[in-house]
């Protein structure tokens, strides 16, 4: 698989401005180097705009997202990232004076058209910066959106805490206390149920924003790790603020900036490109710790 998709590299900022070392188009995270997923795209983002109330927080971000991929965004704070993530689920309709514009289509689905949210959810899941499992014990954080989403045989929800489980790597810490309060679990390990509880519903594409920023360094790197096992089974989008992780973890980057309180797109590519050979000033001035 590798070599074919050489083949077929991305159409993103980078390899468009010139980018020769990576004409070949080598994905995956910097420090790993093998390719690891397919330029497919999944997710195509046209001249996306948010506001809140009269303010226009996001204009113009035109954007593919590659399937089994995993997409860093990243950029200073307040540019907006959170905003498109957000966007990409409709979590900005729970938001008052919230307005989107602009077309994302996520596998063909019109997001902003559909009117079954509640299944494009199930499709796109969401983990937030700061864990938040409900108060309920580690089985039942997992198995009420089963039942919610209609899974109604036990035998068949029980496979599947287990196998989520086992995905995040909880499973063996976590198998003896199942009826106990997942408040009970560290912060590192909340964060791990709160990403099986999203992947039991076998969703297609992760947003994830700022997941490691509340978790010690030991925590932080468990959950890189599952990043890199989701690749090519899931399409990851993440928000981060730690370069180095976007670094390791970025098959491809997007850099956002806001002017006069409104971000734009800067520049896109593979992560190769966007921390290595960044085309515009300003990303150059980002990654270089010189900006923002
Ligand atoms: N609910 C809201 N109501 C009004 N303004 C908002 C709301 N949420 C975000 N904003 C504003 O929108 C702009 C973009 O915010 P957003 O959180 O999307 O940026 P960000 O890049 O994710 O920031 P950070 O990295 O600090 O999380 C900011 O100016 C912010 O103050």
């Amino acid at each position: 698989m590798k070599s074919e998709n050489r083949e077929r590299p991305d159409r993103g900022g980078c390899e468009q401005a010139n980018c020769p070392e990576h004409n070949g188009f080598t994905l995956g995270p910097l420090d790993t180097g093998p390719p690891c997923c397919i330029p497919e795209p999944l997710i195509e983002v046209d001249d996306l705009a948010v506001h809140y109330g009269n303010a226009r927080v996001l204009s113009g971000i035109s954007l593919t997202i590659n399937r089994g991929c995993v997409t860093a965004l990243i950029g200073p704070s307040g540019c907006g990232k959170t905003s498109f993530l957000s966007s990409l689920n409709r979590m900005t309709d729970m938001i008052p004076g919230c307005r989107v514009e602009g077309n994302i289509t996520i596998g063909g689905l019109d997001v902003q058209a559909t009117k079954d949210v509640i299944s494009l959810r199930r499709r796109v899941g969401m983990i937030f910066q700061k864990p938040n499992p409900f108060p309920l014990s580690i089985r039942k954080n997992i198995e009420m959106p089963l039942k919610e989403h209609g899974f109604r045989q036990r035998s068949e929800r029980t496979e599947i805490i287990e196998s989520v489980l086992e995905d995040v790597g909880l499973w063996a810490e976590v198998k003896d206390r199942l009826d106990s309060s997942a408040l009970s679990l560290s912060g590192g390990q909340q964060q791990r149920l709160c990403i099986a509880r999203a992947l039991a519903l076998r969703p297609e594409v992760l947003l994830m924003d700022e997941p490691c920023s509340a978790l010690d360094p030991l925590a932080s790197s468990v959950v890189e790790e599952l990043l890199q096992n989701f690749r090519g089974r899931y399409t990851v989008v993440i928000v981060t603020h730690n370069l180095q992780q976007a670094r390791r973890v970025a098959d491809y980057a997007a850099f956002f900036w806001a002017t006069d309180g409104t971000g734009t797109l800067i520049e896109h590519g593979t992560g190769a490109c966007i921390f290595d050979k960044p085309q515009q000033p300003l990303t150059v001035a980002y990654v270089n710790g010189k900006a923002g």
